[in-house]
């Protein structure tokens, strides 16, 4: 981890950010409150370093050239009430049984990216919900209002950027600690399997740690392997930047080179709902160095993609522009190839990651939003088969999870029918693969990976 301090800009040299058109914004109403939080924000220390994004844009440019795999994940809406060790720690612990799944069936190095620590905003269908005759704001997420319904809770408050800082704040604190403090340690590959239910993956995964506590201990003992190595990994944070007011608001300028960063996050995206080319968000990406995505859903055409690529990437540095395919399992094996295609010699230049869920919700007829475990495999294993047909590399996978033992997608061994979702639906907004399905979703992957070696 790099140790240059990122400042503020300097006086007088703060961002043109222009007026151009935004959507999915609050609709805060308190302009002063608005000025304080945003005022508040620019004095904080920086999230994340400048040195840090670097780093990733390194990985993902590996991703790029084929060389490594992108594994991405976290909750669809982070809560600033779920801020809590105990499910900070099961998420990670879930990322890293992944990471070591695909990293060990592949022979792969995987880049570690959670959907953390900044992801407090949504995106909505609509402005507005209605429950028995009443129709309140929708709910933006924790950083915009509050899940509850009621006219209060529901009030754009832009305090809430202020509190959405100390919750990532003290979230990558944590995550810090367990990935370079010696939680992530290789040699317990066992541990990182403790307390969750058992199941057919657990089992499978108790399996394979045993397999890499053979290696790594005869690794250790013919002095080959680095114990400071094996201790810690890299483990980056990500979010969709979409509030404006706070994205803007976290910019500062590396020490180093004097460059704009967005220092909320190492990894953010433009969601597919914001991702015109004229738009705030595409603007607001273009001006910053960390690592960037886009979203790409079924409409996406291929003028969006090359204007996307000149826009964010004139400059085809390696890393620096990932695309994140959602088109749903039954879509993408006709909706990819235009768009690798057309892009041509250019497809090379980025990294290709699939979101295997937002193109495959669908409601239970409990009212639920869920996703059946099998769509969101066929998604994946779509995508591998468009990349492999195009011979353009298949670079990682975007996932909504979580540690903990929830109902929210339907499917995966163990079952789950949509009769079981009000168990414990626990997302504010879209649902997540659970312990078990997650693990499972890696085993799957890493059979996909190994297949097209
Ligand atoms: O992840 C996000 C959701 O897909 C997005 O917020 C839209 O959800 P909605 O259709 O329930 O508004
Ligand atoms: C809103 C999201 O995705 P998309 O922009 O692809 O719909 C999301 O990632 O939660
Ligand atoms: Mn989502």
């Amino acid at each position: 981890m790099t140790t240059d301090v990122t400042g503020p800009p300097p006086t007088g040299h703060h961002l043109e950010w222009g007026d151009l058109p935004a959507k999915q914004q609050p609709t805060w109403g308190d302009a002063d409150a608005l000025e304080r939080a945003v005022t508040t924000l620019r004095g904080f220390p920086p999230l994340v370093f400048a040195g840090e994004c670097d780093q990733l844009t390194a990985k993902l440019a590996a991703v790029a050239r084929g060389e490594a795999f992108l594994l991405q994940g976290g909750d669809c809406a982070e809560t600033l009430d779920g801020v809590t060790g105990p499910n900070i720690r099961e998420r990670i612990k879930t990322i890293l049984q992944m990471a070591v799944v695909l990293t060990y069936g592949a022979g792969m190095p995987v880049v570690k990216v959670g959907r953390l620590a900044g992801q407090f905003a949504k995106p909505r269908s609509a402005d507005t919900e209605t429950r028995d005759g009443v129709t309140l704001p929708a709910y933006r997420g924790d950083m915009v209002n509050g899940f509850e319904f009621s006219a209060e809770s529901r009030a754009h408050d832009p305090s809430r950027m202020v509190s959405v800082y100390h919750a990532s704040s003290s979230t990558l604190n944590l995550v810090r600690a367990f990935t370079s403090g010696g939680y992530a340690d290789l040699r317990s590959v066992h541990t990182w399997n403790k307390g969750f239910v058992a199941g057919p993956a657990q089992a499978r995964y108790e399996k394979m740690a045993s397999e890499i506590d053979r290696a790594v201990r005869f690794l250790e003992a013919s002095g080959v392997a680095d114990a400071e190595e094996l201790r810690r990994v890299e483990f980056y944070s990500s979010h969709e930047a979409l509030v404006l007011d706070y994205e803007r608001a976290m910019v500062r300028r590396d020490s180093r080179t004097g460059l704009p960063y967005n220092t909320s996050g190492h990894f953010i995206w433009a969601g597919e709902r914001t991702r015109d080319l004229d738009g705030a968000h595409i603007d607001f990406l273009s001006k910053v160095h960390n690592p960037i995505g886009v979203k790409l859903g079924p409409t996406a055409t291929r003028d969006d993609v090359l204007g996307l690529l000149d826009r964010l990437d004139p400059e085809r540095t390696p890393g620096r522009l990932t695309f994140i395919t959602r088109m749903g399992a039954d879509r993408i094996r006709d909706l990819l190839p235009p768009l690798l295609e057309s892009v041509g010699e250019e497809a090379g230049k980025v990294a290709w990651v699939c979101d295997p869920m937002h193109g495959n919700t669908f409601s239970s007829p409990s009212g639920h939003k869920t996703r059946r475990f099998e769509d969101v495999i066929d998604e994946v294993a779509g995508f591998f088969e468009v990349h492999r047909a195009a011979e353009t590399w298949a670079g990682g996978i975007h996932v909504e999870l979580t540690g903990n033992d929830v109902t929210e997608c339907v499917g995966g061994s163990g079952a789950l029918d949509v009769q079981d979702l009000g168990l414990r639906y626990e997302t504010l907004c879209d649902p997540r693969l659970n312990h078990q399905q997650s693990l499972e979703m890696a085993f799957q992957v890493a059979a996909m990976l190994e297949a097209g070696r």
